[in-house]
């Protein structure tokens, strides 16, 4: 049986108000796109500590990728399935792809599991930068990707990320954890019930 540990929205609040602090220091993000479903809400919380003073929200663009669903008998715990769908995307002809060309893009996602869809992520969302780019005459302009997640799961990966995101300390997780199953409050049918849960757990997250 899969161990799981359950994440309250409290938890999840402060996660991204510590991560903010070094999201501002080290990324300056102009722009996020969150990884829909589970980057939305961890987006949202973050824009409001990534605000400064006399300048506007940044934006929040969504993307919806899916690879997990359930299969077996167990509600909670879902299995990978063999490729990412795109739910949605940018639109590659409007604003919303030149929006991203020469900023910094965070990326947002609430967990790093086998890496797979934030592999697909930052892949297929440079290459559609470097088309806009080319098309409107703007390649000069470096477009830098970074990464935030709630959750990395300390395992082997199956997807890879560019050497520059890794390695330049454009890749922030809030907690690294064992390779458990993370209960996220926004999926509870009942959040009394998975709260008590998370008080009776001794490893807080
Ligand atoms: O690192 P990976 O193994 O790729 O797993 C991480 C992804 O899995 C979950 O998405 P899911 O496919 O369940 O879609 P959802 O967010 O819409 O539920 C989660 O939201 C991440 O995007
Ligand atoms: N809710 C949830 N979704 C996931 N997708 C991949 N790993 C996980 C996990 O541990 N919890």
């Amino acid at each position: 049986m899969v161990q799981k540990v359950y994440v309250t929205y409290n938890q999840v609040h402060k996660l991204c108000q510590e991560a903010a602090v070094t999201i501002l220091n080290e990324f300056k993000p102009n722009l996020m796109i969150a990884i829909g479903g589970g980057g939305y809400v961890p987006a949202r919380i973050l824009r409001s500590f990534l605000k400064t003073p006399g300048s506007p929200n940044i934006p929040i663009q969504a993307i919806g990728l899916s690879l997990y669903e359930s299969l077996g008998t167990d509600t909670e715990v879902e299995e990978p399935g063999t490729k990412v769908t795109r739910t949605q995307w940018l639109d590659l002809s409007s604003l919303e792809m030149s929006n991203l060309i020469g900023k910094n893009v965070l990326i947002v996602d609430e967990v790093d599991d086998t890496r797979t869809t934030l592999e697909y992520a930052v892949r297929e969302l440079q290459k559609d930068v470097e088309i806009a780019a080319k098309n409107l005459g703007r390649s000069a302009e470096e477009t830098k990707f970074s990464i935030f997640v709630l959750h990395n799961k300390d395992k082997e990966k199956k997807g890879t990320l560019p050497k520059d995101v890794l390695e330049g300390n454009r890749y922030i997780a809030a907690v690294t954890l064992p390779d458990v199953w993370i209960n996220y409050p926004w999926e509870a049918v009942d959040i009394d019930e998975h709260d008590r849960q998370a008080a009776q757990q001794t490893v807080q997250q």
